[in-house]
């Protein structure tokens, strides 16, 4: 991270590793670690995606990034936000105006407040509110309603909603699009995508590559907690040449148009995490050098963590 302000990036998280403070059945105190020097970038104008399997540390990142982590999370690293460290009082203030959050989970909404008032926020910005409602296919009878009387559906535009009232200049959405209709997550993704086109920054948590690689102008691949490779969407062509790591390589193979290769293995715990390489346990091309800790390195115009040629 510079002192000098680049204008062009609005979110950069550098080495950031997250453990959690757990007791075991003998009382013994344990760190669990579940995010290792993971490192991004978001730029102004862009739709950065992170696409990775369940547990890979998506959604810890999008709360390490808002301070939303539980009080047992050891946090290192270093995080800015348009040129300026976060600080927790800076996530304080930054959180719901300049940078706003689609949770992965309704739990998120407040039980006891009509969603309309929620969304409306604490400004009130009634009209924004509505109009946003109204995109979203949600009537007037919606405002009113409690977060419990929502279907899955409904609950989700009304999470997206929030978002984008909130007018911020940074949209961090956790898989927002799952319980959907099509029309709905389209209209969702488009409205991403414009958000992107004025300048504003997003951050799409998605499982699904093959809709990160649609949508998103670069994705970071994460694995186990840790970013493995951030290429470009135009990467995710032809036989996958242009990727880096064998981890995303095997993710573009084993897509249905591609023809449903499966990966061996499983993503490792965080409790049994192995030395070095964190994918080498699953890597056809694991060698010696693999069981040292590896670094993210510059490759084509991406990035990559693998001490292979690439
Ligand atoms: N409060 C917590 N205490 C202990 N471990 C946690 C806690 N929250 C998350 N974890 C663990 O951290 C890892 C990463 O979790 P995270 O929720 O970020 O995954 P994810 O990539 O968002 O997965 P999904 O696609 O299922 O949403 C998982 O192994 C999870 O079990
Ligand atoms: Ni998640």
């Amino acid at each position: 991270m510079t002192n000098q302000k680049n204008n062009d990036l609005l979110l950069e998280v550098e080495e950031l590793s997250v453990a959690f403070r757990m007791y075991d059945a003998a009382f013994e105190q344990q760190e669990l670690q579940v995010i290792s020097d993971l490192s991004i970038q978001v730029r102004r104008g862009e739709i950065l995606a992170i696409a990775g399997s369940s547990g890979s540390g998506k959604s810890l990142l999008a709360h390490a990034v808002l301070g939303l982590l539980p009080e047992n999370a050891i946090v290192t690293g270093r995080m800015a936000y348009d040129g300026e460290l976060l600080t927790l009082e800076r996530q304080e203030q930054l959180r719901g105006s300049q940078i706003a959050l689609v949770p992965q989970s309704v739990a998120y909404l407040d039980p006891l407040m009509r969603v309309g008032e929620q969304v409306r926020g604490p400004h009130g910005k009634a009209s924004a509110q509505r109009a946003a409602f109204e995109r979203y296919g949600l009537g007037p009878a919606v405002d009113k309603l409690y977060p419990f009387q929502l279907s899955g559906g409904m609950a989700r535009r009304v999470l997206v909603s929030t978002a984008v009232v909130a007018d911020a200049q940074l949209i961090i959405a956790d898989e927002p699009t799952p319980g959907l209709d099509l029309g709905i997550a389209l209209e969702t993704l488009k409205h991403f995508r414009e958000f992107a086109d004025q300048g504003k920054g997003v951050v799409l948590i998605t499982h699904d590559i093959d809709l990160a690689f649609n949508i998103a102008d670069r994705i970071a691949v994460f694995y186990a907690g840790t970013t493995v490779e951030v290429a470009n969407a135009s990467d995710f062509s032809g036989q996958g040449e242009a990727l880096r790591h064998p981890y995303t390589k095997a993710l573009f193979h084993a897509l249905p148009q591609n023809g449903f290769h499966p990966i061996e293995g499983f993503q490792p715990y965080p409790k049994n995490l192995p030395p070095g390489c964190l994918f080498g346990p699953r890597c056809p091309h694991k060698g010696l050098q693999c069981e040292e800790k590896v670094f993210m390195r510059e490759v084509r115009g991406g990035s990559v963590r693998c001490n292979r040629g690439a």
